[in-house]
Parts: C-alpha cells; structure tokens; sequence
C-alpha cells in the first residue's frame, strides 16, 4: 500500500511531445482512472511509471520510493510494480496457478510459500476451481483475471492497468469492474487504470484524470468532473456537450451567428467569469425540447434522429449547421415533433 506521485513528467520521442508536465498523484488504496482520446499520452504515463518508457524531465515517485528523477531510473524489474494489458499475456504452456506462481518463482519463494500464496490469489479473483486449467481452456474474462492474479501475487506497491478490460464485452467488463474495485478496497491497493471509455473511467476511479495531447486537462472525483468540466474539451469528451463559439455581453451568451441567445441565470462559469469571446458548452441534460421555435433560451431545431439509453432517449437535432444532442425522458409519443430546444444549463469558457 503506498501512494504514487508523479510532478512535471515529461515524454518526448523525436519531435513529438507525449507528454507535458504532467502531475498526477494517487493515494494509497485508491484508484486513478486515467482517460483521454487515442494518442493523448495515456499509456506513455502507464508506461513512465512501469519504466518501460524514460521521462526526460518530472518526478515519478512510490511511497519513499523515488522511480524516475534526481538522476535515478530504476529498472522495471525492481519497481515493485505490477502490470496488466489489453490482451491477457497469459502462458500457453503453463496452467493457471503455474502462470501465476511464476513472478514467485523468478524471485525464488520457496515452494511452500509459493503454492500458499497462489491460492489465496485465485482466490481473490474467483479462480481456484480452475488453478490446474490450461489457458487455452479458459474464457477472455478467465484468462484476464489470470493476467490480474499474476500481476498482484507478488503484492505490487502499485497495480497498473492498460486497456485491461478493454478486450471484454460487457457484462464480464463489469463484473471486472467490480473485482477492481473491491480489490482496491479490501487490499489497500493503490491503481493507475487507463482506459479511452469516459463511462469506465468514471465509473471505476476514485479519481479521473483527462489527457488530451499530452497535457493534464483536469483531475478530480468523478462527480466533480460531471457536474463541473473545466473546459470545453472535457464538456465535449466527457457530456457530449455541443459547443457554440460566440461571446458573453449584456448579461446573456449570444453566438456568433446569432441563432442562439442564452441568459446568464443558466449559465455556469467553471473557469471563471468571461466577458467577450467565450464557448459555449451544451450538455444533452442540459437542453429541453419545446414545441415552439422561438422563445427565452429557445432555438429552432429539426429532430434528425434519436438513440435509446437507459436515463432517457438521445434525440440528435439540427439547428442551422449546429449538430445538439437533447437527453430527453419522454420522445416519440407526440403527435408534431418538436421544433425548439430550450437551453437549462450551459457551461461558458473563454475562448
Ligand atoms: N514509441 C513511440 N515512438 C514514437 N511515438 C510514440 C511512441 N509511443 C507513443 N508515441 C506517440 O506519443 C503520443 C501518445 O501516445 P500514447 O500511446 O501514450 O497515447 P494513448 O492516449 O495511450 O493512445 P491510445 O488510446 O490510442 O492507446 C502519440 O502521439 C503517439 O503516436
């Protein structure tokens, strides 16, 4: 159980900038979700703190433990750290219990010690039925929670997970999910699990973290982060928000193209407040559909189509070139269909 701390971690290969002076800390026993489009430098972090890949500035830290910086890179082997990918990297050759006894044996345990350990391991990740099995035997979810069981036996400082559930269909991800995070809290383990599924992310981490090209753009809970997106990036990445250029003046938001005109009284300003050129952000809940095209708040929109979800229907709407999304609970009983949305909640940054 320790915490990891890594300060102003920088990645570069050849001309491009993986990563940028990046911060992020995860307390003992806590889960970090780290999440971001492709390419935003997730897995080059995951891989900075397993010491696959090599900072050239920053600070990677596990407990007292310094990893990366003051001139020190410690080798992946004696990092203490344990690793688990997108596809199982599971030994054919080997059964279950033997493919997870394996770190033991490289660290020479005594067989003992060893087979006493393994079977309180699969144990933990619901195994031991099937410890003698061959590999190619087992289910996905089986083989990945044989990954999972050799990448904890030697008991990891720190559980690193790429991509680790990314190969499962649901609902195996998220009965996955679950041994995570019961894992984190009846073992005091700390996690960095990297994932491009804002929903996974929120879901598993005690704290979300938001890449995007290489940069930090926001950590926090995963209620702060969806009820408070710092920016328009995250608005978009994490709410699907449609987001309008235009500015603020006279109290209200007004676009540039002027269709859509906002009072301030909806407005929220999560990075402080803006006068002049500003964006604004729309969630889908943030939107109300309306049978009339003009009003307070209110642009003419065209329904295009819609998609099923369980907090409600996603109607897609068309308002000039503007492509909105409108979360909405009751849909397709209507006689006309609707041809305004009514702004609630929006966020505004600067632009
Ligand atoms: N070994 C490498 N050599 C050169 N460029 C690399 C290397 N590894 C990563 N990159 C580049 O660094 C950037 C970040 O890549 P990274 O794999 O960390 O992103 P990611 O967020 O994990 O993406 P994905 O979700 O697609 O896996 C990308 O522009 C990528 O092309």
């Amino acid at each position: 159980m320790s915490e990891l701390d890594a300060t102003a971690v920088g990645v570069r290969f050849g001309s491009t900038r993986a990563l940028e002076s990046v911060d992020l800390r995860v307390d003992a026993g806590r889960i970090l979700a780290l999440v971001g489009p492709s390419g935003s430098g997730k897995s080059t972090f995951l891989r900075s703190v397993a010491g696959f890949v090599t900072p050239d500035s920053g600070t990677i830290r596990v407990g007292d433990h310094v990893l990366v910086g003051d001139g020190v890179m410690v080798p992946p082997e004696r990092r203490g750290l344990g690793m688990v990918f997108q596809h199982h990297a599971v030994w054919p050759h080997m059964s279950v219990a033997e493919n997870v006894a394996y770190p033991l044996r490289r660290a020479r345990w005594n067989r003992t010690d060893r087979e006493t350990r393994v079977a309180e391991v699969l144990d933990t990740v619901e195994l031991r039925d099937l410890a003698g099995r061959a590999p190619d035997t087992l289910s996905g979810g089986q083989r990945q929670r044989v990954a999972l069981a050799r990448a904890l036996v030697a008991r990891p400082a720190v559980l690193l997970l790429d991509e680790a559930l990314s190969a499962l269909d649901e609902p195996l991800r998220a009965s996955l999910r679950l041994m995570l995070r019961r894992l984190a809290a009846e073992h005091q383990l700390t996690m960095v699990h990297v994932t491009h599924d804002r929903d996974e992310a929120l879901a598993i981490g005690d704290q979300v973290a938001v890449l995007n090209r290489g940069r930090l753009v926001q950590a926090g809970t995963p209620a702060e982060l969806d009820s408070a997106p710092n920016s328009e990036f995250v608005a978009r990445f994490l709410h699907d928000a449609t987001c309008v250029a235009g500015s603020m003046g006279d109290g209200r938001f007004r676009s540039d193209d002027g269709r859509v005109v906002v009072d301030r009284d909806v407005l929220e300003f999560q990075s402080g407040a803006v006068d002049g050129p500003a964006h604004l952000a729309l969630p889908p809940d943030g939107v109300e559909l309306v049978d009339q095209p003009t009003g307070d708040g209110v642009l003419p929109v065209e329904v295009v189509t819609s998609l099923y979800g369980r907090r409600g229907r996603t109607v897609i709407c068309r308002s000039g070139d503007l492509e909105l999304r409108v979360l909405t609970s009751d849909m397709g009983e209507a006689s006309t269909p609707p041809s305004g949305a009514r702004v609630r909640r929006g966020f505004v940054y600067p632009r």
